[in-house]
Parts: C-alpha cells; structure tokens; sequence
C-alpha cells in the first residue's frame, strides 16, 4: 500500500500563501510535493499521478463525480486578480475575427476568456494553444493570454498593448469573485488516508492563516526570486483571497453555468467539500 501522499503544488506565486509555511518537517517523509503548471496537475490528478493538490476550477468540474474539495481553500480575486491577462493589439470591442494564442498551462482562464469574449463581448474569434512565450504567441496572433508568473512578469516588462486583467472582467460584466483553482481530491484516497490527510489540511488552512497575519516574510521571499519591487507583491497578495466561502461558491458555480451554456462543459457543477471534524472547527473558528 502507498504510505505517502503525493500532493500538487502549482509553480506560481499565487498559491504560496498556502504552502510557504506549510510544516513538512512534522510530517516525517509521508508527503512528497509535486510542482508544475497547473494544466499538468490537473491532468496528474485525473490519472491518478498525485492524490491531492490545487487544480484549475474549470478541471474540477471534468471530473466532480470523483473529487471533493478541501474546505475554505481556493486561489479566488474580486476583481483584479493581477495575473490573468489578455495582452492585445487591439481594445477588446475591436477584436472581433481576431486570433487568439492562449497558454497551455491553464483550464480555467482559456474558459473563462470564451465566455468573456463571446458571452459578454459577443465577439468571434479563433484561438490556438501554445507554449506562454507573449513575443512568440503574438507573432501571428492580435492577442495573447498568459497567466500566473508568466502574465506577471510579461506585464512588468511593457509593450505597446492594451493588457486586460480578467478577474476584473468578470466582475464588471457579473459582480461576482472569480475562483480560479480549489484543492480538491480524488474520492478513493479519502478512504485510505483520511487521518493524514486531515492534518494534511490543517497544516494548508494554518500556513493561509500565518500568511494572512504577516505578509512581509513572503513579500520578501518572492521579491528576493522574482524582483520587481515589495510594493508590487503586497498588492498582488492582498488581491488574492485563498478562502473558499459563500461568495466564492455562487460566483464559481456561476461560471460554470455561464461554461455549460457555450458547451464548453457539459451540464453546470456544484463544489462538493469533503467535511471533516476538524475542518468544521477551523471554519466556525475564524468566521
Ligand atoms: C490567479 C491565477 O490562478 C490560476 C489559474 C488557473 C487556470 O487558469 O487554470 C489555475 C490555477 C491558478 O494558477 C493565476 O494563474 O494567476
């Protein structure tokens, strides 16, 4: 019987609230972290090469008859998110017809772009996926999306475009929080390793809470990796909301909805959250 659980860490900054002070130590070899993009993860989780970790929202929903999501936990904005951006050579009204290269590394931003464009803009256009290269994306594309590090740097570095953050969008055009990715679970590890996995999210749902009572370690971490400045990344964390409450829920399963209408899904998802006694406490705790 496997004795550890291999656990997904997306390599972007936005989930580090959650795992910076994340006590592996006290773990004692029965964990092992497993670092990608998120588009890898997901596929990871479905095919069973992880048993646990963030994933894109959008992938949640492929596979929500298999998973539960681990409470309070999510990578949400309202508004701003300040790393989902759509660079383009035209304003977005104009780009009707248009191509569009979009990442390989993301589920729910490419979705979340269709609905935008052709939900809310009722634009048209083509889309290719490639590797998140913004010069090369927008060599034979009018717009790019990229996300995670990747949007955060390109944007750092200018260019004549007009950047659109998606987050805002969405919540311009809904008034709803966006959740990007949850942390969600295959069912059947549920049964074999619920004990660990207990303390397995309780030492996620304690790393979120000593990050939210002090920024500045963190801040100083990913200025000293990334550069670009501490004033940018406290800006960027406070931005983020890592809960995943009621709010988080009705914009999510709205997006779904809004994903189901353009087939992008087959039919809308509820999030199911695999309640335990001690995530219970932790949440009537710090209401
Ligand atoms: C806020 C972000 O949220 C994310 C976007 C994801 C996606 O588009 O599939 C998946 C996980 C998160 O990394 C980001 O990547 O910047």
């Amino acid at each position: 019987m496997q004795k550890s659980l291999r656990i997904g860490q997306i390599l972007y900054t936005n989930v580090l609230p959650v795992y910076f002070h994340f006590d592996k130590e006290r773990f004692n070899g029965r964990i092992e972290f497993v670092r990608q993009v998120p588009a890898k993860l997901n596929q990871a989780l479905a095919c069973g090469e992880i048993d646990l970790g963030v994933i894109s929202s959008f992938s949640y929903a492929e596979h929500a008859s298999r998973y539960l999501a681990l409470a309070d936990l999510s990578v949400s904005a309202k508004g701003r998110v300040g790393s989902i951006f759509l660079f383009s050579k035209r304003p977005i009204e104009a780009l009707d017809g248009a191509r569009i290269a979009l990442t390989n590394t993301s589920a729910t931003s490419v979705n979340l772009l269709k609905i935008i464009l052709q939900t809310f803009y009722g634009l048209h256009v083509t889309y290719v996926t490639q590797e998140p290269v913004l010069a090369e994306m927008l060599r034979d594309a009018d717009g790019a999306l990229l996300i995670g590090d990747d949007a955060i740097l390109a944007k750092l570095q200018g260019g004549p475009y007009h950047v659109y953050d998606l987050g805002e969008l969405w919540h311009r055009f809904t008034g709803y929080t966006m959740t990007f990715a949850l942390w969600a679970v295959r069912k059947e590890v549920i049964g074999e390793h619920a004990d660990l996995l207990r303390e397995v999210h309780e030492a996620f749902l304690a790393s979120k809470e000593k990050t939210r009572q002090n920024l500045i370690p963190l801040v100083d971490y990913v200025n000293g990796q990334l550069g670009g400045g501490k004033e940018l990344w406290y800006q960027y964390f406070r931005g983020l909301m890592h809960d995943f409450r009621d709010e988080h829920r009705t914009g999510l399963e709205y997006y779904y909805r809004c994903a189901a209408e353009l087939g992008l899904l087959p039919a809308p998802v509820t999030v199911s959250v695999w309640e335990h006694p001690g995530c219970q406490s932790h949440i009537t705790l710090t209401k």
